[in-house]
């Protein structure tokens, strides 16, 4: 893996991450007589170069080529390594010859990435990308302000997967409102904010927990579009999040199709494109539309659908005036559902939590499953309850740290 080689101020920075099939040998001249025996952090060092003593790093003098840098360091694996040059002279970006003093700061990954997480360059969003089941997001700390550090048309570009970084949404966290530990927001792919992200809050719960570098278990208190959402970080890692309740009142949703019973829209019939769907409808803050199929064709194979043709039609209908989400439906057992999701503002993505949540409350008013599932989404499966003692959903399931980037904006 090559160094990578910057310079700045008559300093010239080599960093590059130890590997496992990467060894520095350097042996210390002037050091040797110093120390007995190299300690666990020590470097076992052989460099035909004097020594200046400058810090109590190990500081070496050197002259070489780029090529005589290809010396060997014993380094414990886990550590990311900065080798300092103070050079005379600019160095050649072909690296030809440097004469330099220079010293080893052994800085472990963590404090790299907590100095990554700390780091507030103007012009730049400096963010983590985060996944919950390969429904992707920059997730942004946002906690001095509640004011996003990203516009929506910013958002846009940022989540371009060719021409920005890449993703489903982002997702600000952000100081709490109304007592809550935090608010979190979020902008769509397409710029819009929906009111709530199901993966997205499971990431949000472990990116808090890296920027208060809390480990085990932790809960939070989130404030939300869907109101006061309760994510739990488990100790295997997955988080379960408290959904709320579902919103199942037809003007609630918000839907314009007519009430089938307790002013829900349950099992109704809805023509998308000369096809009549039966339909229920769902909000988790945010609007959905499931389907378990339609008059043609009453067992779905989710597999066979035609997603970026059928669901656009769903997600424009006339009927949601909000716009929706739409989940497609395929019953395996009254535990086992299977789905496929074409989300408002997003398209067709990996997973979506709340479409999940909202899947099981469809299934169960339909009386297709019972209120615990495990539902499969392209990305994974979620585990769904719908607990009949508080009428709130849990969630649970997995959320990934990505990569630390930043951003020009
Ligand atoms: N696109 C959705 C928001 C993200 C929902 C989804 N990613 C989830 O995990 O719940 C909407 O506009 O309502």
């Amino acid at each position: 893996m090559a160094p990578c080689i910057t310079s700045r101020n008559e300093s010239v920075f080599v960093t590059f991450r130890v590997s496992d099939n990467f060894r520095f040998a350097l042996r210390r001249k002037r050091e040797r007589r110093r120390r007995k025996k190299a300690t666990a952090m020590a470097m076992k060092a052989t460099i035909s170069l004097p020594l200046t003593s400058s810090s109590s790093r190990h500081s070496l003098a050197s002259s070489s080529s780029c090529s005589s840098l290809k010396q060997l360091i014993q380094f414990p694996l886990q550590q990311q390594q900065q080798v300092r040059f103070d050079t005379s002279r600019s160095i050649s970006t072909t690296c030809r010859s440097v004469s330099a003093s220079m010293s080893i700061q052994e800085t472990p990954l963590k404090s790299m990435k907590s100095s990554f997480l700390d780091r507030k360059e103007s012009g730049f969003l400096h963010f983590v990308k985060y996944h919950g089941l390969g429904n992707d997001f920059i997730l942004v700390d946002n906690r001095d302000s509640l004011e996003p550090k990203v516009t929506p048309e910013q958002a846009v570009k940022l989540c371009d997967r060719n021409f920005g970084v890449g993703a489903d949404g982002v997702i600000f966290a952000m100081p709490g409102t109304n007592g809550t530990d935090y608010t979190m927001r979020i902008f769509n792919s397409d710029g819009s904010e929906p009111e709530m992200c199901g993966n997205g809050v499971r990431c949000f719960a472990r990116f808090i927990a890296e920027l208060d570098d809390l480990h085990g278990k932790h809960s939070f208190t989130v404030h939300t579009g869907a109101g006061l959402i309760v994510p739990e970080i488990q100790d295997d890692g997955k988080v379960r999040v408290d959904m709320g309740q579902p919103i199942l009142v037809a003007s609630d949703v918000p839907t314009k199709l007519a009430a089938t019973k307790d002013q829900a829209v349950i099992g109704a019939a809805l023509e998308v494109d000369g096809v009549n769907w039966n339909v229920t409808c769902v909000s988790m803050g945010n609007p959905h539309c499931v389907t378990f199929g339609s008059t043609d064709c009453q067992a779905l194979q989710v597999d066979d659908l035609n997603l970026s043709d059928v669901g656009p039609k769903f997600e424009h209908h006339e009927v949601f005036p909000a716009r929706t989400n739409t989940e497609f439906v395929q019953v395996f057992s009254r535990s086992h559902l299977k789905m496929r999701v074409w989300e408002r503002g997003a398209g067709a993505t990996l997973a979506c939590g709340t479409g999940a949540c909202a899947v099981v409350v469809a299934a169960v008013l339909e009386g297709r499953s019972e209120r615990c599932c495990t539902v499969d989404l392209p990305g994974g499966p979620l585990e769904i309850e719908w607990k009949e003692e508080d009428n709130h959903i849990y969630m649970t399931g997995p959320a990934e740290v990505v990569f630390y980037g930043s951003a020009p904006l």
